[in-house]
């Protein structure tokens, strides 16, 4: 259902669709034919009397600036002048001509040359540098493409590739960035749109996912990295794609940054918008199991202009939590804060026999700590009649800003943050993962630990009523260890974090299932990093999983060494539940 729900999203408003599905036309597709950026192309092509298309390096005029220009209207090429005998690309013909004939009186020598690795890993190309008697100096870039599929496609289409590559991401450049590189980025865009005769083609391929990306980075930072065995799924896919860490599957590109590390990337883990079962929990997501009570069938266009509250919105608490613009309202989203902030003014509701104390220990379970009550979002869904764009909707619409994973360089490891500033209530992701039972978490969290590795699971206790016993398969988790989305990166910060988790209700109305929606709690700045209040405990020990030391810097800080030193020297240790382990 959830994926139906996104195939909706999509048609409505598809940023490839709209960018023509260039910008994901990074693969490298084709081999074996030449493009080069410069001289001697007799030695190296049968065919060419003369030199192979010549690009000038226009792509310096990005250098330094990087800046988003309008599209079509940079003025880069000169005048035409004579004839090509060789096949040139479009509108740079003419320049092409004119770099040709210098080329032939100037006897160029080549006074260096290097191999490089493509932001691929994969293709080796060659870079000359060469100078000539007159002073004149060259860089020239070899990379091949089979001759006989290869038609060279217009230079103007080509840079335009290139450019939203690199131009895409708000001025920010990808952590890869090199002048090779984009050279390199140039001659495989030729190769590529060269040997896509069909913008059909053209878009079938790009937007293949995990095939062909030419800027990928890899886990450790070493392009020879082979995938982490995984104990419960074989993952194939260990490198991710620097220019879009969903790959395509948010609405959104989710770019990476990395200002600290040249190479380094975040930990493997499959990238899934939204959450998936993995074994034993039962998630009922049926049409039949949404009764009209929990729908507003009789509902037309959009809910939130209705004289009075829908169905859905008398589940959230008989008034809409979501303000026309698409902001949850601050009233609401400060109470959200505060159960974070003061849990113990808050109300709680504690198990006849916690899932979670048996999950730890099933013969002699500790008696349960108590799990806060938390404000519910219901949003309207399939069975309502209300249209998509009802002001209802928000969390199934998806990521809508824009949102960078960064490396924080102060031991925090990998972070997300808001590329523009965002206004208090945001939307800002959902924090998606495999829907685990709380057993089948411990289990995991068990073996992670004897491979060193972190589990990052939040219990979904939001809905856990008073006095009843959950039954192992209802009590569940989301674990975005292996399978995630870019909340995964959201990292901890104590009681002043600026963003509100939020349980929202959208294809159930079972509250032992909902989707973990983060919103900003204040307005926040951009580039400034987006944290949540993990609700941690630190002096809790969490059976297998060892608590971090918090380096959040938060003037509230109640997980840094010095903090805890002070409280072991001082008082005790109340134990609370912690909602994020790792
Ligand atoms: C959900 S992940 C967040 C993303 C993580 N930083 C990464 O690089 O993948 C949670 C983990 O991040 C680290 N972390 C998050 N917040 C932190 C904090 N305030 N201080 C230290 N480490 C933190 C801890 O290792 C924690 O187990």
């Amino acid at each position: 259902r959830r994926e139906s729900n996104r195939a909706g999203r999509r048609e409505e408003e598809d940023p490839k669709k709209r960018d023509g599905g260039a910008q994901r036309g990074e693969g490298a597709a084709g081999a074996g034919r030449h493009e080069e950026a410069g001289v001697r192309p007799e030695a190296r092509h049968p065919r060419a009397q003369a030199p192979l298309q010549a690009l000038r390096p226009a792509v310096g005029a990005h250098r330094g600036g990087l800046v988003p220009r309008p599209r079509r209207s940079h003025p880069r090429r000169p005048t035409p002048s004579t004839p090509s005998p060789i096949p040139t690309t479009g509108s740079d013909k003419n320049r092409a001509i004119q770099h040709h004939s210098r080329n032939t009186d100037m006897s160029v020598e080549p006074t260096s040359s290097s191999t490089l690795i493509n932001g691929t890993g994969s293709q080796v190309q060659e870079i000359d540098v060469a100078s000539s008697p007159g002073g004149e100096v060259k860089l020239s870039l070899k990379c091949s493409a089979d001759p006989s599929k290869l038609k060279m496609p217009d230079l103007e289409a080509v840079y335009k590739m290139v450019e939203d590559k690199y131009l895409c991401s708000d001025k920010l450049l990808p952590p890869d960035f090199s002048i090779p590189g984009l050279m390199a980025e140039i001659c495989q865009s030729v190769v590529q749109m060269g040997t896509q005769h069909t913008m059909t083609e053209h878009i079938t391929q790009s937007h293949t996912v995990g095939n062909g990306s030419t800027s990928k980075c890899v886990e450790g930072g070493s392009a020879s990295s082979t995938p982490a065995p995984q104990p419960h799924l074989a993952l194939s896919r260990t490198t991710h794609d620097v220019h879009d860490i969903s790959r395509g599957q948010e609405n959104v590109k989710i770019p990476i940054a990395n200002e600290s590390g040249r190479g380094k990337c975040p930990p493997s883990f499959s990238y899934i918008p939204g959450n998936e079962v993995f074994q034993n929990g039962i998630v009922n997501i049926s049409l039949a199991h949404i009764g009209a009570q929990d729908s507003c069938a009789d509902c037309f266009g959009d809910c939130l202009s209705a004289p009075v509250p829908c169905a859905c919105a008398r589940v959230t608490g008989g008034e809409y939590a979501y303000t026309p613009g698409g902001l949850v309202k601050p009233e609401f989203i400060d109470k959200c804060v505060s159960v974070n902030r003061i849990p113990e003014v808050h109300h709680k509701v504690f198990c006849k026999t916690c899932p979670l104390e048996r999950s730890r220990d099933k013969a002699s379970p500790e008696p349960c700590r108590g799990h806060l009550v938390r404000r519910f979002i219901k949003e309207c869904w399939s069975k309502c009649g209300c249209s998509m764009r009802c002001g209802n909707r928000v969390v199934q619409h998806g990521i809508r800003c824009n949102l960078q994973v960064f490396s924080t360089g102060n031991g925090r490891g990998w972070g997300l943050r808001t590329q523009n500033a965002l206004p208090k209530g945001a939307f800002v992701c959902e924090y998606a993962g495999e829907i685990l039972t709380c057993v089948e978490v411990h289990g995991r969290a068990v073996e992670n630990m004897k491979n060193n590795r972190y589990t990052h699971t939040v219990v979904l206790d939001a809905g856990w009523s008073s006095g009843g016993s959950l039954k192992d398969e209802d009590a569940l988790c989301l674990d975005g260890t292996f399978y995630g989305n870019v909340g995964r990166f959201i990292n901890h910060r104590c009681r002043d974090a600026n963003l509100a988790m939020v349980p929202v209700q959208v294809e159930t109305p079972d509250r032992h299932y909902y989707h973990v929606a983060f919103f900003t709690s204040r307005k926040v700045e951009a580039l400034e990093e987006l944290t949540w209040d993990y609700g941690i405990d630190f002096d809790e020990e969490l059976g297998p999983v060892k608590v971090f030391e918090c380096l959040c810097g938060s003037k509230y800080c109640r997980g840094s060494r010095r903090h805890r030193q002070r409280l072991r020297n001082g008082n005790g240790n109340g134990k609370k539940r912690s909602r994020i382990e790792g």
